[in-house]
Protein backbone atom coordinates (compact mmCIF):
# COMPACT_ATOMS: atom_id res chain seq x y z
CA UNK A 1 0.00 0.00 0.00
CA UNK A 2 1.41 3.21 -0.85
CA UNK A 3 -0.62 5.27 0.83
CA UNK A 4 -0.10 8.52 -1.12
CA UNK A 5 -1.76 11.74 0.61
CA UNK A 6 0.10 10.29 4.14
CA UNK A 7 3.43 12.41 3.03
CA UNK A 8 3.92 15.70 0.86
CA UNK A 9 7.11 13.98 -0.09
CA UNK A 10 5.94 10.65 -1.29
CA UNK A 11 3.31 12.62 -3.30
CA UNK A 12 5.91 14.12 -5.83
CA UNK A 13 6.19 11.47 -8.05
CA UNK A 14 2.46 11.53 -8.70
CA UNK A 15 3.01 14.52 -10.30
CA UNK A 16 5.95 12.67 -12.49
CA UNK A 17 3.27 10.23 -13.42
CA UNK A 18 0.59 12.61 -13.59
CA UNK A 19 3.04 14.39 -16.34
CA UNK A 20 3.23 10.68 -18.44
CA UNK A 21 -0.28 10.65 -18.42
CA UNK A 22 -0.69 13.80 -20.45
CA UNK A 23 1.81 12.44 -22.48
CA UNK A 24 0.35 9.61 -23.21
CA UNK A 25 -3.13 11.32 -23.78
CA UNK A 26 -0.85 13.62 -26.19
CA UNK A 27 0.10 10.57 -28.29
CA UNK A 28 -3.56 9.39 -28.76
CA UNK A 29 -4.58 12.51 -30.03
CA UNK A 30 -1.82 11.86 -32.53
CA UNK A 31 -2.45 8.86 -33.53
CA UNK A 32 -6.35 9.96 -33.71
CA UNK A 33 -4.84 13.43 -35.57
CA UNK A 34 -3.17 11.11 -38.21
CA UNK A 35 -6.11 8.73 -38.49
CA UNK A 36 -8.19 11.59 -39.23
CA UNK A 37 -6.25 13.23 -41.99
CA UNK A 38 -5.48 10.43 -44.18
CA UNK A 39 -9.62 10.18 -44.06
CA UNK A 40 -10.39 13.61 -44.89
CA UNK A 41 -7.67 13.38 -47.69
CA UNK A 42 -9.72 10.84 -49.09
CA UNK A 43 -12.91 11.70 -48.98
CA UNK A 44 -11.62 14.58 -50.60
CA UNK A 45 -10.19 13.16 -53.52
CA UNK A 46 -13.63 10.90 -53.36
CA UNK A 47 -15.88 13.20 -53.44
CA UNK A 48 -14.22 15.19 -56.54
CA UNK A 49 -14.40 11.92 -58.69
CA UNK A 50 -17.92 11.53 -57.74
CA UNK A 51 -19.00 14.95 -58.01
CA UNK A 52 -17.15 14.75 -61.72
CA UNK A 53 -19.75 11.69 -62.00
CA UNK A 54 -22.75 13.11 -61.26
CA UNK A 55 -22.54 16.21 -63.16
CA UNK A 56 -22.20 14.00 -66.04
CA UNK A 57 -23.29 10.74 -65.51
CA UNK A 58 -24.28 8.99 -69.16
CA UNK A 59 -20.98 10.68 -70.82
CA UNK A 60 -19.02 8.98 -67.47
CA UNK A 61 -20.09 5.85 -67.18
CA UNK A 62 -19.94 5.19 -70.90
CA UNK A 63 -16.39 5.23 -70.52
CA UNK A 64 -15.07 1.87 -69.89
CA UNK A 65 -12.14 3.42 -68.17
CA UNK A 66 -14.64 4.87 -65.57
CA UNK A 67 -16.82 1.86 -65.68
CA UNK A 68 -14.57 -0.29 -64.72
CA UNK A 69 -13.04 1.59 -61.90
CA UNK A 70 -16.36 2.12 -60.45
CA UNK A 71 -17.32 -1.51 -60.20
CA UNK A 72 -13.90 -2.16 -59.08
CA UNK A 73 -13.66 0.12 -55.91
CA UNK A 74 -17.03 -0.18 -54.98
CA UNK A 75 -16.51 -3.25 -54.38
CA UNK A 76 -13.08 -3.71 -52.86
CA UNK A 77 -11.99 -0.57 -51.78
CA UNK A 78 -15.12 0.16 -49.25
CA UNK A 79 -13.94 -3.33 -47.65
CA UNK A 80 -10.79 -1.77 -47.41
CA UNK A 81 -12.15 1.48 -45.52
CA UNK A 82 -14.63 -0.75 -43.58
CA UNK A 83 -11.21 -2.69 -42.03
CA UNK A 84 -9.22 0.94 -41.66
CA UNK A 85 -12.53 1.85 -39.73
CA UNK A 86 -12.59 -1.05 -37.41
CA UNK A 87 -9.17 -1.18 -36.76
CA UNK A 88 -8.91 0.58 -33.06
CA UNK A 89 -6.64 3.83 -32.91
CA UNK A 90 -4.60 4.34 -29.83
CA UNK A 91 -4.46 1.07 -27.74
CA UNK A 92 -1.27 0.85 -26.95
CA UNK A 93 -1.85 4.57 -24.73
CA UNK A 94 -4.91 2.12 -23.62
CA UNK A 95 -2.60 -0.29 -22.87
CA UNK A 96 -0.38 2.49 -20.96
CA UNK A 97 -3.10 3.89 -18.66
CA UNK A 98 -3.20 0.55 -17.71
CA UNK A 99 0.38 -0.10 -17.11
CA UNK A 100 1.00 2.99 -14.95
CA UNK A 101 -2.23 2.26 -12.71
CA UNK A 102 0.02 0.55 -10.67
CA UNK A 103 1.55 4.09 -9.67
CA UNK A 104 -1.59 6.27 -9.47
CA UNK A 105 -3.84 6.54 -6.44
CA UNK A 106 -6.69 3.69 -5.47
CA UNK A 107 -9.91 4.19 -4.08
CA UNK A 108 -8.82 3.62 -0.21
CA UNK A 109 -5.93 6.94 -1.97
CA UNK A 110 -9.21 8.98 -2.13
CA UNK A 111 -11.03 7.60 0.98
CA UNK A 112 -7.92 8.28 2.99
CA UNK A 113 -7.75 12.21 1.32
CA UNK A 114 -11.51 12.53 1.84
CA UNK A 115 -10.85 11.54 5.81
CA UNK A 116 -7.85 14.13 5.67
CA UNK A 117 -10.37 17.17 4.29
CA UNK A 118 -12.84 16.06 6.43
CA UNK A 119 -10.46 16.06 9.61
CA UNK A 120 -9.39 19.76 8.76
CA UNK A 121 -12.48 21.23 8.16
CA UNK A 122 -13.61 19.80 11.69
CA UNK A 123 -10.34 20.27 13.94
CA UNK A 124 -10.20 24.39 13.02
CA UNK A 125 -14.01 24.81 12.45
CA UNK A 126 -13.94 25.65 9.11
CA UNK A 127 -17.00 26.22 6.53
CA UNK A 128 -16.94 24.09 3.82
CA UNK A 129 -17.74 27.03 1.62
CA UNK A 130 -14.23 29.13 2.60
CA UNK A 131 -12.49 25.21 2.13
CA UNK A 132 -14.33 24.50 -1.47
CA UNK A 133 -13.39 28.65 -2.44
CA UNK A 134 -9.84 27.93 -1.46
CA UNK A 135 -10.04 29.98 2.08
CA UNK A 136 -8.11 27.64 4.61
CA UNK A 137 -8.57 28.86 8.06
CA UNK A 138 -9.06 32.78 7.07
CA UNK A 139 -6.69 33.05 4.45
CA UNK A 140 -7.08 33.21 0.88
CA UNK A 141 -5.12 31.14 -1.86
CA UNK A 142 -5.55 31.07 -5.38
CA UNK A 143 -7.24 27.58 -5.64
CA UNK A 144 -10.75 26.67 -6.31
CA UNK A 145 -12.23 22.96 -5.46
CA UNK A 146 -13.97 22.01 -8.46
CA UNK A 147 -17.45 20.56 -8.45
CA UNK A 148 -15.86 17.11 -9.52
CA UNK A 149 -14.20 17.36 -6.46
CA UNK A 150 -16.54 18.90 -4.04
CA UNK A 151 -19.16 15.77 -5.16
CA UNK A 152 -16.36 13.44 -4.07
CA UNK A 153 -16.19 14.71 -1.29
CA UNK A 154 -19.60 14.61 -0.73
CA UNK A 155 -20.30 10.87 -1.74
CA UNK A 156 -17.41 9.41 0.04
CA UNK A 157 -18.70 11.05 3.12
CA UNK A 158 -22.16 10.00 2.74
CA UNK A 159 -21.12 6.82 2.42
CA UNK A 160 -18.98 6.55 5.79
CA UNK A 161 -22.39 8.10 6.57
CA UNK A 162 -21.02 11.44 7.80
CA UNK A 163 -23.96 13.45 6.82
CA UNK A 164 -23.50 16.45 7.90
CA UNK A 165 -20.33 17.02 6.01
CA UNK A 166 -22.00 15.22 3.01
CA UNK A 167 -24.76 17.76 2.61
CA UNK A 168 -22.39 20.50 2.65
CA UNK A 169 -19.97 19.32 0.70
CA UNK A 170 -22.92 17.99 -1.96
CA UNK A 171 -24.52 21.62 -1.54
CA UNK A 172 -21.28 23.18 -2.67
CA UNK A 173 -21.33 21.20 -5.34
CA UNK A 174 -24.62 21.77 -6.59
CA UNK A 175 -23.55 25.85 -6.51
CA UNK A 176 -20.55 25.12 -8.37
CA UNK A 177 -22.42 23.11 -11.10
CA UNK A 178 -24.21 25.95 -12.71
CA UNK A 179 -20.48 27.59 -12.70
CA UNK A 180 -18.61 25.01 -15.01
CA UNK A 181 -18.73 22.75 -17.88
CA UNK A 182 -17.07 19.62 -17.84
CA UNK A 183 -15.35 17.84 -21.01
CA UNK A 184 -17.51 15.41 -21.95
CA UNK A 185 -16.38 12.22 -20.54
CA UNK A 186 -16.73 13.39 -17.04
CA UNK A 187 -19.82 15.04 -17.26
CA UNK A 188 -22.27 15.05 -14.54
CA UNK A 189 -26.38 15.04 -14.26
CA UNK A 190 -27.15 17.51 -12.06
CA UNK A 191 -30.10 14.93 -11.52
CA UNK A 192 -27.64 12.36 -9.99
CA UNK A 193 -25.95 15.30 -7.83
CA UNK A 194 -29.34 16.75 -6.57
CA UNK A 195 -30.75 13.30 -6.13
CA UNK A 196 -27.67 12.56 -3.87
CA UNK A 197 -28.05 15.89 -2.03
CA UNK A 198 -31.96 15.31 -1.55
CA UNK A 199 -31.04 11.40 -0.27
CA UNK A 200 -28.35 12.98 2.29
CA UNK A 201 -31.21 15.30 3.68
CA UNK A 202 -33.57 12.66 4.26
CA UNK A 203 -30.85 11.05 6.25
CA UNK A 204 -30.72 14.06 8.09
CA UNK A 205 -34.48 14.37 8.33
CA UNK A 206 -35.17 17.25 6.77
CA UNK A 207 -37.91 15.83 4.61
CA UNK A 208 -39.25 18.93 3.29
CA UNK A 209 -35.93 20.20 2.11
CA UNK A 210 -35.10 16.98 0.55
CA UNK A 211 -38.51 17.77 -0.87
CA UNK A 212 -37.44 20.99 -2.64
CA UNK A 213 -34.41 19.64 -3.80
CA UNK A 214 -36.30 16.70 -5.95
CA UNK A 215 -38.73 19.86 -7.17
CA UNK A 216 -35.99 21.35 -8.72
CA UNK A 217 -34.72 18.54 -10.23
CA UNK A 218 -38.00 17.58 -11.62
CA UNK A 219 -38.57 21.45 -13.05
CA UNK A 220 -35.30 20.57 -15.76
CA UNK A 221 -36.52 16.68 -15.73
CA UNK A 222 -40.52 16.77 -15.45
CA UNK A 223 -40.85 13.23 -16.68
CA UNK A 224 -37.53 11.37 -14.84
CA UNK A 225 -39.30 8.31 -13.55
CA UNK A 226 -36.85 8.29 -10.59
CA UNK A 227 -37.33 11.50 -9.77
CA UNK A 228 -40.74 11.33 -9.42
CA UNK A 229 -41.01 8.37 -7.55
CA UNK A 230 -38.29 9.63 -5.18
CA UNK A 231 -41.12 12.60 -4.58
CA UNK A 232 -43.61 10.78 -4.17
CA UNK A 233 -42.06 9.02 -1.36
CA UNK A 234 -40.50 11.94 0.53
CA UNK A 235 -44.61 13.70 0.13
CA UNK A 236 -45.58 10.20 1.98
CA UNK A 237 -43.47 10.50 4.55
CA UNK A 238 -44.01 14.05 5.21
CA UNK A 239 -47.57 12.91 5.28
CA UNK A 240 -47.27 10.40 7.64
CA UNK A 241 -44.99 12.38 9.84
CA UNK A 242 -42.59 9.31 9.74
CA UNK A 243 -38.91 9.94 9.20
CA UNK A 244 -39.18 13.41 11.69
CA UNK A 245 -36.15 15.53 12.51
CA UNK A 246 -35.15 15.72 16.05
CA UNK A 247 -35.94 18.65 17.93
CA UNK A 248 -32.29 20.46 17.22
CA UNK A 249 -31.46 20.67 13.71
CA UNK A 250 -28.58 18.36 12.73
CA UNK A 251 -26.95 20.29 10.49
CA UNK A 252 -25.40 21.98 12.99
CA UNK A 253 -22.18 20.90 14.87
CA UNK A 254 -21.76 21.47 17.90
CA UNK A 255 -20.36 24.67 18.59
CA UNK A 256 -17.84 24.16 20.82
CA UNK A 257 -14.42 22.67 20.32
CA UNK A 258 -12.86 20.37 22.64
CA UNK A 259 -9.71 20.97 24.57
CA UNK A 260 -7.69 19.27 21.68
CA UNK A 261 -9.82 21.26 19.32
CA UNK A 262 -9.07 24.51 21.12
CA UNK A 263 -5.63 23.53 21.33
CA UNK A 264 -4.70 22.93 17.61
CA UNK A 265 -6.33 26.39 17.01
CA UNK A 266 -3.75 27.80 18.47
CA UNK A 267 -6.52 29.30 21.78
CA UNK A 268 -4.72 27.95 24.60
CA UNK A 269 -4.12 30.70 27.11
CA UNK A 270 -1.00 31.65 28.19
CA UNK A 271 0.38 30.09 30.94
CA UNK A 272 1.21 32.72 33.85
CA UNK A 273 3.28 30.70 35.61
CA UNK A 274 6.61 32.65 36.27
CA UNK A 275 9.11 29.97 36.60
CA UNK A 276 8.63 29.59 33.32
CA UNK A 277 11.41 31.29 31.45
CA UNK A 278 13.80 31.56 28.62
CA UNK A 279 17.40 31.09 28.94
CA UNK A 280 20.86 30.43 27.48
CA UNK A 281 21.78 26.31 28.82
CA UNK A 282 25.32 26.47 29.43
CA UNK A 283 25.16 23.21 32.05
CA UNK A 284 23.25 20.19 30.90
CA UNK A 285 26.49 19.00 29.43
CA UNK A 286 30.27 20.28 29.23
CA UNK A 287 29.97 21.12 25.79
CA UNK A 288 27.38 24.30 26.31
CA UNK A 289 30.08 25.79 28.08
CA UNK A 290 31.40 26.42 24.59
CA UNK A 291 28.32 26.41 22.75
CA UNK A 292 24.84 27.44 24.85
CA UNK A 293 21.84 26.54 23.45
CA UNK A 294 18.78 28.38 23.82
CA UNK A 295 16.20 26.65 25.94
CA UNK A 296 12.72 28.02 26.37
CA UNK A 297 11.29 26.18 29.62
CA UNK A 298 7.49 25.33 28.31
CA UNK A 299 6.48 23.46 31.39
CA UNK A 300 7.15 21.61 34.69
CA UNK A 301 4.89 18.74 34.68
CA UNK A 302 5.84 17.27 32.77
CA UNK A 303 9.27 18.80 32.26
CA UNK A 304 9.22 20.24 29.15
CA UNK A 305 12.03 22.32 27.16
CA UNK A 306 11.86 23.63 23.66
CA UNK A 307 15.59 24.52 22.67
CA UNK A 308 15.44 27.07 19.20
CA UNK A 309 18.14 26.76 16.71
CA UNK A 310 19.45 23.93 16.86
CA UNK A 311 19.50 22.50 13.36
CA UNK A 312 21.54 24.26 10.58
CA UNK A 313 19.90 24.70 7.15
CA UNK A 314 22.67 22.25 5.55
CA UNK A 315 21.22 19.30 8.37
CA UNK A 316 17.75 19.93 8.03
CA UNK A 317 18.33 19.28 3.98
CA UNK A 318 20.39 16.39 4.36
CA UNK A 319 18.20 14.65 6.89
CA UNK A 320 15.43 15.09 4.40
CA UNK A 321 17.71 14.03 1.55
CA UNK A 322 18.61 10.90 3.27
CA UNK A 323 15.14 10.41 4.18
CA UNK A 324 12.54 11.10 1.22
CA UNK A 325 13.67 7.76 -0.96
CA UNK A 326 12.55 5.58 2.05
CA UNK A 327 9.58 6.90 3.67
CA UNK A 328 7.42 4.41 4.56
CA UNK A 329 4.07 4.75 5.76
CA UNK A 330 4.10 5.42 9.69
CA UNK A 331 2.64 2.31 12.29
CA UNK A 332 1.99 2.36 15.99
CA UNK A 333 2.45 -0.44 18.57
CA UNK A 334 -0.95 -2.47 19.58
CA UNK A 335 -0.73 -3.92 22.67
CA UNK A 336 -3.66 -5.86 21.58
CA UNK A 337 -1.56 -7.64 18.57
CA UNK A 338 1.62 -7.13 20.27
CA UNK A 339 2.78 -5.71 16.76
CA UNK A 340 3.51 -2.14 14.92
CA UNK A 341 0.25 -1.60 12.50
CA UNK A 342 -0.64 0.96 10.14
CA UNK A 343 -3.42 3.34 11.98
CA UNK A 344 -5.70 5.66 10.84
CA UNK A 345 -4.68 7.97 14.22
CA UNK A 346 -1.45 8.18 12.80
CA UNK A 347 -1.30 9.76 9.01
CA UNK A 348 2.50 10.43 8.09
CA UNK A 349 5.58 8.55 7.00
CA UNK A 350 8.32 8.02 8.49
CA UNK A 351 12.48 6.73 7.42
CA UNK A 352 14.16 5.29 10.25
CA UNK A 353 18.37 5.39 11.13
CA UNK A 354 20.37 3.72 13.06
CA UNK A 355 22.63 5.93 15.27
CA UNK A 356 25.78 5.17 13.16
CA UNK A 357 24.05 5.68 9.65
CA UNK A 358 26.05 8.95 8.96
CA UNK A 359 28.33 11.51 10.40
CA UNK A 360 24.76 13.58 10.80
CA UNK A 361 23.28 11.00 12.69
CA UNK A 362 26.32 10.14 15.17
CA UNK A 363 26.27 14.46 15.16
CA UNK A 364 22.49 14.48 15.94
CA UNK A 365 22.69 12.39 18.72
CA UNK A 366 25.75 13.72 20.66
CA UNK A 367 23.31 16.83 20.16
CA UNK A 368 20.81 15.03 21.95
CA UNK A 369 22.56 13.76 24.72
CA UNK A 370 23.99 17.78 25.04
CA UNK A 371 20.15 19.22 25.46
CA UNK A 372 19.59 16.06 27.82
CA UNK A 373 22.06 14.80 29.52
CA UNK A 374 20.84 11.85 28.12
CA UNK A 375 23.13 8.24 27.25
CA UNK A 376 21.19 7.33 24.00
CA UNK A 377 22.95 3.73 23.93
CA UNK A 378 19.71 1.21 23.90
CA UNK A 379 17.40 4.02 22.55
CA UNK A 380 15.56 3.64 19.41
CA UNK A 381 16.61 4.82 16.13
CA UNK A 382 16.07 8.44 15.01
CA UNK A 383 12.69 8.80 12.64
CA UNK A 384 12.36 10.99 10.25
CA UNK A 385 8.98 11.89 9.39
CA UNK A 386 6.53 13.87 6.66
CA UNK A 387 3.34 14.44 6.93
CA UNK A 388 1.00 14.71 3.93
CA UNK A 389 -2.74 15.70 3.12
CA UNK A 390 -4.01 16.76 6.86
CA UNK A 391 -1.94 14.38 8.30
CA UNK A 392 -1.97 14.25 11.93
CA UNK A 393 -1.32 11.95 15.23
CA UNK A 394 -4.08 11.76 17.03
CA UNK A 395 -3.49 12.07 21.10
CA UNK A 396 -1.32 9.27 22.37
CA UNK A 397 1.19 8.43 24.83
CA UNK A 398 4.45 7.83 24.12
CA UNK A 399 5.64 5.35 26.80
CA UNK A 400 4.45 1.84 26.35
CA UNK A 401 3.21 1.21 29.83
CA UNK A 402 5.23 -2.03 31.20
CA UNK A 403 2.45 -3.40 32.02
CA UNK A 404 0.30 -3.36 28.58
CA UNK A 405 3.88 -4.07 26.80
CA UNK A 406 5.84 -5.99 29.15
CA UNK A 407 7.99 -7.63 26.18
CA UNK A 408 8.80 -4.23 24.78
CA UNK A 409 10.22 -2.29 28.17
CA UNK A 410 12.30 -5.40 29.15
CA UNK A 411 15.36 -4.73 27.89
CA UNK A 412 15.96 -1.28 27.59
CA UNK A 413 12.95 0.22 29.70
CA UNK A 414 10.30 3.02 28.82
CA UNK A 415 10.27 5.98 26.87
CA UNK A 416 11.29 7.82 29.47
CA UNK A 417 11.59 11.02 27.27
CA UNK A 418 10.72 12.33 23.94
CA UNK A 419 12.85 14.77 21.79
CA UNK A 420 11.02 16.34 18.64
CA UNK A 421 12.73 18.23 15.87
CA UNK A 422 10.95 20.26 13.61
CA UNK A 423 12.74 20.46 10.32
CA UNK A 424 10.09 23.26 8.72
CA UNK A 425 8.06 25.85 9.21
CA UNK A 426 4.30 24.99 8.93
CA UNK A 427 2.53 27.55 7.01
CA UNK A 428 -1.32 26.37 9.10
CA UNK A 429 -1.86 24.00 11.11
CA UNK A 430 0.50 21.00 12.37
CA UNK A 431 0.65 22.24 16.16
CA UNK A 432 1.33 19.54 18.83
CA UNK A 433 -0.57 20.12 21.58
CA UNK A 434 -0.56 18.76 24.90
CA UNK A 435 -4.43 18.51 25.78
CA UNK A 436 -4.13 17.59 29.70
CA UNK A 437 -1.52 20.38 30.26
CA UNK A 438 -3.10 23.01 27.98
CA UNK A 439 0.23 23.59 26.25
CA UNK A 440 0.74 23.40 22.02
CA UNK A 441 4.04 23.94 20.29
CA UNK A 442 3.96 25.19 16.64
CA UNK A 443 6.69 24.18 14.68
CA UNK A 444 9.16 26.20 14.18
CA UNK A 445 12.99 25.01 11.70
CA UNK A 446 15.50 24.05 13.74
CA UNK A 447 13.88 23.82 16.97
CA UNK A 448 13.32 21.08 19.62
CA UNK A 449 10.91 19.81 22.12
CA UNK A 450 12.29 17.99 24.80
CA UNK A 451 9.55 16.48 27.33
CA UNK A 452 9.95 13.97 30.16
CA UNK A 453 7.10 10.80 29.27
CA UNK A 454 7.65 9.74 32.82
CA UNK A 455 7.47 11.15 36.42
CA UNK A 456 10.58 11.34 38.76
CA UNK A 457 9.33 7.66 40.03
CA UNK A 458 9.36 6.07 36.86
CA UNK A 459 5.81 5.67 36.40
CA UNK A 460 4.12 6.65 33.16
CA UNK A 461 2.90 10.66 33.26
CA UNK A 462 -0.10 11.05 31.96
CA UNK A 463 -0.15 14.45 31.40
CA UNK A 464 1.96 13.91 28.00
CA UNK A 465 -0.82 13.11 26.48
CA UNK A 466 -0.45 14.87 23.25
CA UNK A 467 -1.52 14.88 19.41
CA UNK A 468 0.27 15.96 16.17
CA UNK A 469 -2.48 18.80 14.80
CA UNK A 470 -3.48 17.98 11.25
CA UNK A 471 -1.34 20.17 9.02
CA UNK A 472 -3.65 22.75 6.92
CA UNK A 473 -0.93 24.01 4.86
CA UNK A 474 2.52 23.18 4.66
CA UNK A 475 5.02 20.44 4.29
CA UNK A 476 5.78 19.27 7.57
CA UNK A 477 8.93 17.33 8.63
CA UNK A 478 10.29 16.64 12.37
CA UNK A 479 12.30 14.29 13.36
CA UNK A 480 11.96 12.12 16.96
CA UNK A 481 13.73 10.38 19.31
CA UNK A 482 12.30 8.28 21.88
CA UNK A 483 14.92 7.70 24.74
CA UNK A 484 14.83 4.68 26.81
CA UNK A 485 15.09 4.39 30.50
CA UNK A 486 17.56 2.48 31.06
CA UNK A 487 20.90 4.07 30.50
CA UNK A 488 19.68 7.14 32.49
CA UNK A 489 20.07 4.83 35.64
CA UNK A 490 22.95 7.82 36.94
CA UNK A 491 21.63 10.27 34.98
CA UNK A 492 18.09 10.57 36.36
CA UNK A 493 17.87 7.89 38.92
CA UNK A 494 14.58 6.92 39.30
CA UNK A 495 13.07 8.06 42.85
CA UNK A 496 10.63 5.53 43.53
CA UNK A 497 9.05 6.40 46.74
CA UNK A 498 9.41 3.58 49.86
O1 LIG B 1 4.71 15.49 14.93
C1 LIG B 1 4.36 15.85 16.05
O2 LIG B 1 4.05 17.01 16.29
C2 LIG B 1 4.25 14.86 17.15
C3 LIG B 1 4.74 13.50 16.76
C4 LIG B 1 4.58 12.49 17.84
O3 LIG B 1 3.97 12.71 18.83
C5 LIG B 1 5.20 11.17 17.70
O4 LIG B 1 5.70 10.87 16.62
O5 LIG B 1 5.17 10.41 18.67
FE1 LIG C 1 4.23 11.15 20.33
Amino acid sequence: EESHSTSVAGMVKLLEVEAQLIDNLLEYADEMESKLKIVRRSIASMLQENFKARSSTEEYLSNPLNSFSLIRRMNSDWTVWQLYMEDPVGLKQVDKIQELREHMPTSTDVEEAVTALDRIQSTYGLKIADIANGNLNGKQYNVSLTMLDTYALGQILFDQGKYVEAAGWLYQAIITMEKYTLAAPMELSKTEVRSVYAETLLKLKQNADALKVINIALADKPHDIKLLLKKSEIETLIRTGANVAPEKPTTVRTGTPNTYQIGCRGQFKQSADARLHCLYNTTTSPFLILAPLKMELVGLDPYMVLYHDVLSAKEIEEMQDMATPGLKRATVFQAASGRNEVVRTRTSKVAWFPDSFSPLTLRLNARITDMTGFQLYGSEMLQLMNYGLGGHYANHYDFFNQTAAANKTAISGDRIATVLFYLTDVEQGGATVFPNIQKAVFPQRGSAIIWYNLKDDGEPNIKTLHAACPVIVGSKWVCNKWIREREQLFRRPCLKRK
